[in-house]
């Protein structure tokens, strides 16, 4: 049988790593696309040494057409394409009086814009290759509910949900599935930038800064990345062939809807 194509975005670190990781171990072979080319490399290297096949691919999610270069490039060298991951994504904190028209456009562009080039790039290379696929992008608990301090961040994340939604429905007749994951607070270093800046604004430290988002995790401990990836594996196999238009939360039950 001809080894299936996961291309994951923001896989040089934390959340996108992980799946890589994993998606590698599920048999996958994989693309670590990212704008940080040597980390990427270290990923790609790492996987390979351990039995995988990875490729590492520079690329910037907001330029449309590089994304369609490095998803060819990935589909030619990896010998198909059946799977995106947009997971880059970026998660400044923003208090309403913050946000300027130049920090709108910036975590527009990498969170909702770069999710609909790489969503429109792996739609053309399903379209080209005869063949469905499957479409998984990052959302958030934050684009489940509003959280403090994310307005930027927290509206892109309810964007992320509706145009998954909105894929899913335009897409389902072609045998592609869109579908989304909405971590909960995972240890990253985008997640650690938080804390230290919620820390800082308290005049506190960054475990403080940590503890304030842990408060209400039923589970009790925060999520390492691999739990988000797990999740991700089940939305990349074939054991969800029958799911489309979804948000799976993998948040250790911060909220219940
Ligand atoms: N860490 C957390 O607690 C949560 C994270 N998420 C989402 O999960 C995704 C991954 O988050 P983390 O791993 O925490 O982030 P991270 O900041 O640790 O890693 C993000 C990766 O994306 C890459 N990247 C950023 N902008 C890019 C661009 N324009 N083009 C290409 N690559 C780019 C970075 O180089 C980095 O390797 C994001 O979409 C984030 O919003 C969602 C909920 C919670
Ligand atoms: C980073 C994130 O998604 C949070 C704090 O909900």
């Amino acid at each position: 049988m001809q080894q299936e194509v996961a291309f994951v975005t923001g896989a040089a670190q934390g959340i996108g790593e992980a799946i890589a990781r994993r998606l590698a171990k599920d048999g996958f072979a994989v693309a670590v696309a990212d704008m940080n080319t040597d980390k990427a490399q270290a990923v790609a290297d790492s996987i390979n040494q351990s039995g995988g096949r990875a490729m590492a691919v520079t690329l910037d999610v907001t330029d449309r057409v590089q994304v369609r270069s490095a998803v060819e490039k990935t589909a030619t060298k990896l010998g198909d394409f059946n799977v995106i991951v947009n997971n880059a994504g970026l998660g400044p904190t923003t208090p309403i009086e913050s946000i300027t028209p130049e920090l709108f456009d910036k975590v527009y562009h990498v969170n909702v814009a770069g999710t609909i080039w790489g969503m429109q790039a792996a739609v053309q290379a399903f379209r080209d290759r005869g063949h469905g696929g499957k479409i998984i992008n990052a959302a958030s608990q934050a684009g489940v509910v509003g959280n403090p301090n994310l307005m930027l961040y927290s509206s892109t994340k309810f964007a992320i949900r509706g145009l998954t939604q909105v894929a899913a429905r335009d897409l389902a007749k072609e045998g592609i599935t869109a579908n989304a994951y909405a971590p909960g607070i995972v240890k990253t270093p985008m997640m650690m930038d938080i804390a230290h800046q919620v820390g800082v604004n308290a005049g506190k430290d960054d475990e403080w800064g940590m503890s304030t988002f842990s408060d209400g995790i039923a589970l009790g401990r925060l999520s390492e990345p691999e739990d988000v990836a797990n999740a991700v594996a089940f939305l990349a196999g074939h054991d969800s062939d029958y799911v489309t238009g979804q948000t799976l939360i993998v948040d250790g039950g911060m909220q219940f809807q």
